[in-house]
């Protein structure tokens, strides 16, 4: 059983693939260790499977105890196929939290229908280095405990935001889910572009990643400044800069186009509901 303070006593994880497993590693460097912790998971990595080991965690058990937190990080595809075999999980206490994309309370309750205390959350990829962020919202039957149960799991790899509208999660999905998909990209732009103004590849390369990662330390470490200042910190009047930007906040530049990634995101999250 865990010793920690604030994080459930017990947990099913459901899928301990990059986000299950990122969770899980957040967990376990929170102290989390022992049986109270099962992990449903029938391709585990060999690092899921040695965390497993190392902190006593059950894999794949061949029976399991309803615990206090279901945790759902199984493919929104997969759910109808899963969830048969969750329903003896998921009672009226138990916290069930999915972080299934599109996937609503609704959807859950109607192939979990004895879950009454759900949480749908929306963290990101950089959760795997405990910094990511979630945006989380409780359907209102959650009590203030279970609330505090679903801060803990996620706050153990990363910020949290809790939203007060269901709808808004398409929106964090949209945001913050899949935005650091936007950025990885952005870098290999930068680098290709870097390219075509003659750098070789390779040096291209590091150059678009340490400023894209550089850029983002600085904005962490400057809470105080905003994003505008940042950036008119880097532009002199006349410069090098400012003839880029003139490119990226044109009328059609950087900002519609990322308005129209965003909307896409968010279609897609709303058709894999049901
Ligand atoms: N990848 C991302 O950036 C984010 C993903 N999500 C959501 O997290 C969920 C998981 O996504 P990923 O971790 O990226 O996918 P993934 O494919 O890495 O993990 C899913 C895991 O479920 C396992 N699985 C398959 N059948 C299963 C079963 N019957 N029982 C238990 N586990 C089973 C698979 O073996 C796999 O390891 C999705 O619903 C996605 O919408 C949420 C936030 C960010
Ligand atoms: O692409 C997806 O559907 C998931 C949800 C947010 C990030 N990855």
């Amino acid at each position: 059983m865990s010793a920690f303070v604030g994080l459930p006593g017990s947990i099913t994880l459901v899928g301990a693939g990059k986000m299950g497993a990122a969770l899980l590693q957040g967990w376990a460097a929170q102290g989390l260790s022992g049986e109270g912790v099962a992990i449903v998971e029938p391709q585990a990595s060999r690092e899921v499977t040695a965390l497993a080991a190392a902190r006593g965690f059950r894999l794949n058990p061949p029976t399991r105890a309803p615990a206090e937190a279901l945790v759902l990080a199984i493919k929104p595809q997969m759910l109808d196929a899963v969830a048969p075999s969750l329903v003896a999980d998921a009672g009226p206490d138990t916290l069930v939290l999915s972080i299934l994309a599109g996937k609503r309370v609704a959807d859950l309750v109607a192939r979990l229908p004895a879950a009454k205390m759900i949480v749908r959350a929306m963290p990101n990829t950089p959760a795997s280095i405990g910094r990511g962020i979630s945006g989380a919202f409780a359907c209102p039957a959650v009590d203030d405990g279970r609330r505090g149960l679903a801060s803990a799991l996620l706050g153990a790899v990363g910020e949290v935001e809790w939203i007060e509208s269901e709808a808004l999660i398409d929106a964090v999905t949209a945001v913050s889910g899949s935005g650091p998909a936007y950025v990885f990209h952005f870098v290999e732009c930068l680098t290709k572009a870097g390219v075509e103004a003659g750098l070789p590849e390779e040096i291209a390369a590091r150059l678009a990643r340490a400023t894209v990662a550089g850029a983002g330390e600085l904005l962490r470490q400057s809470g105080d400044l905003s994003p505008a200042t940042l950036r008119e910190n880097v532009t002199s009047p006349g410069g090098t800069t400012a003839a880029a930007l003139a490119v990226l906040m044109a009328e059609d530049g950087l900002a519609p186009l990322l308005a129209r990634a965003v909307a896409a995101a968010r279609r897609r999250a709303e058709e894999l509901s049901g």
